[in-house]
């Protein structure tokens, strides 16, 4: 059981939805819709124990999921969740789970699947009680279905609420109880009226306050890391410059000021200039107590024979915690003579809520596909509790709620806008064996690239890019002279979750005014490419 006791998602202090995963791929969009909404919302899996939670919900929403409620083994829900005397609302494999729990007949395989648009009814009467969930909307919506089974009957004491062109019981309302199923998906952006329906649900039917906004949750982590780390207590943290680190340790720096010291590694395959700029940012914009390492010739000479994308990563993320608990221990000396405090007890993680909710899932969490150098495989001591205690605060918040978080704690837009950038960097943008020579080219194209992009004003449209090196040559003719030079990849995606991404659509001017750049500007390049590979089937880095 890891030590994190702090950055746990805030139930107690925010009125919240709780959100029971049946394994549908939509869940999460429950907690997004709802969160934009200014509601907290917690997903767990559907087996939760409801008397294993330290909170009560305002309210209970079963999500949708792959299997057939009447099929041996499809999951159920506790039945203590109708006990809690909250409002509940099951969607798709959540409305078949309440009918089914009704009566098992009440649920069947239907004749037609229905996948996509339907036009819905809603049957509005003159019941107050059924009619709460589409209140204040038109009658007629086109909503997003995604079922095979259906409602065979109306379990006993519901009321049909609206219908539409393949289900009879498209929604359903309990004619006293506040308990409500939805055969549609109203988390979908694809839904009419979606976010309405979970506003009506969890305003009006839970009575959740929407007061979840960063700048009250900043105030209350605060309150809790200042309780949590005491008033001598120190903590030391990983940077990297990028979104999740610098907002952590900025809101770090916040609460307990030079107690809190923040560490860079540099690996060597960092972009042109980046440890300078991240040196400059955290230090004299942010203010943050930060130890720059300089390791790069270490992790360039371990780097020298290696092929393969997995030994690559897996020696970065080896060399990396060597170089960091070496000097851990260096900076927990100084910190102990510092007079700051005490010695360091604790130990700070950016690790964000897809991370949790990931390794959460009903599905359990998916197959890896490459080894992420990432917190993971930081030093055991600091990560499992023993010797240093681990300190979360951004574990409940998505990546648009940590930027907001940023804005709000002063940081400046460019950096809270900033494209993530792996732990690995330019060394899984250079195909094979990592040379001196091709993370100069590299970093030479990127800086190239990415310049453009800012300057086209097109950088907070891509979701993330970035120049690579193919370090197969080709020829080129260059002022007469035969030269034989890598190829540059250009890579630029767009996407919500960085699971799947698209291309980004380049005007073709912008793509040749980077390649002139390139094969100009650096030496060593005799052609350009744009890799328009989408994900899947390729992924966002080359390796
Ligand atoms: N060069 C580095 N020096 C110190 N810590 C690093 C370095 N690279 C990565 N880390 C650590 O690994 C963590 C994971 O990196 P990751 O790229 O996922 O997050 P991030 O860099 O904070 O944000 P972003 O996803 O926006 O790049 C970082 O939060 C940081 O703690
Ligand atoms: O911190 C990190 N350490 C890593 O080892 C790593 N590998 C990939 N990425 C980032 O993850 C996202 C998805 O990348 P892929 O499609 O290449 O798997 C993209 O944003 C990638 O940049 C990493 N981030
Ligand atoms: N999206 C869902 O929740 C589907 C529920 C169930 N598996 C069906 O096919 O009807
Ligand atoms: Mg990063």
């Amino acid at each position: 059981m890891a030590a994190a006791t702090l950055g746990e998602v805030p139930t107690k202090a925010f009125d919240t939805i709780l959100t029971l995963d049946f394994g549908s791929q939509y869940t999460h969009l429950i907690t997004r819709r709802l969160r934009e909404l200014n509601i907290l919302s917690e997903m767990l899996p559907c087996t939760t124990k409801i008397a294993d939670l330290d909170y009560k919900p305002k309210g209970v929403i079963l999500s949708g999921g792959p299997y057939s409620v009447y099929e041996d083994g499809a999951p159920h829900v506790d039945p203590a969740v109708f006990e809690l005397g909250v409002p509940i609302l099951g969607i798709c494999y959540g409305m078949q789970e309440i009918a089914w729990r009704a009566s098992p007949e009440n649920v069947i395989a239907g004749v037609h699947r229905e996948y996509g648009h339907s036009n819905l009814k809603a049957l509005k009467g003159d019941d107050a009680h059924v009619d709460r969930l589409f209140a204040g909307l038109e009658d007629s919506m086109r909503v997003w279905m995604s079922h095979g089974d259906k409602l065979g009957a109306l379990p006993e004491g519901f009321h049909t609420v609206a219908v539409s062109d393949n289900s009879e019981y498209a929604a359903i309302a309990h004619k006293t109880k506040p308990i409500y199923g939805l055969q549609f998906h109203p988390e979908v952006t694809h839904s009419q009226n979606g976010t309405q329906l979970l506003k009506n649900f969890a305003v009006d039917i839970c009575g959740c306050a929407q007061n979840w906004t960063m700048a009250r949750f900043l105030d209350q982590e605060i309150a809790r890391i200042r309780d949590l780390v005491g008033p001598e207590g120190q903590v030391l943290g990983a940077v990297s410059g990028g979104v999740d680190s610098t907002v952590a340790a900025k809101l770090m720096k916040e609460a307990i000021g030079d107690r809190f010291w923040a560490v860079l590694v540099n690996n060597g395959v960092m972009r042109l200039d980046e440890c300078e700029q991240v040196e400059r940012d955290l230090k004299q914009h942010l203010g943050i107590n930060l130890t720059v390492i300089d390791a790069s010739k270490d992790f360039l000479e371990g780097l020298k024979g290696l092929h393969d994308p997995e030994q690559k990563r897996k020696f970065i993320g080896g060399k990396f915690i060597d170089v960091f608990e070496a000097e851990a221990q260096k900076i927990e000396e100084a910190a102990e003579k510092s007079g700051k405090g005490t010695k360091i007890g604790f130990f700070l993680q950016g690790t964000l809520y897809p991370d949790v909710i990931e390794s959460l899932s009903f599905k359990g969490p998916s197959a890896t596909i490459k080894t992420h150098h990432n917190v993971g495989g930081l030093p055991e001591r600091m990560t499992n509790g023993q010797g240093l205690q681990l300190i979360e605060p951004l574990r409940s918040l998505y990546k648009d709620e940590v930027r907001e978080l940023g804005r709000t704690l002063g940081i400046h837009e460019e950096l809270v806008m900033r494209h993530p950038f792996p732990g690995p960097g330019i060394a899984v943008r250079i195909l094979g064996e990592v040379t001196e020579e091709k993370v100069r080219i590299g970093r030479q194209a990127d800086h190239i690239f990415i310049s453009e992009i800012r300057k086209a004003g097109l950088y907070d449209q891509i979701s993330q890019a970035y120049a690579a090196v193919d370090p197969s040559r080709a020829v080129g003719v260059m002022g007469d002279k035969r030269v034989y030079g890598y190829i540059i990849i250009l890579r630029a995606v767009t996407t919500t979750d960085f699971m799947t991404a698209e291309a980004f659509n380049f005007p073709w001017e912008f793509l040749q005014r980077v390649m002139n750049r390139i094969v100009n500007e650096v030496h060593g390049v005799s052609r350009v490419t744009y890799d328009i590979t989408s994900k899947p089937p390729g992924t966002i880095e080359l390796e």
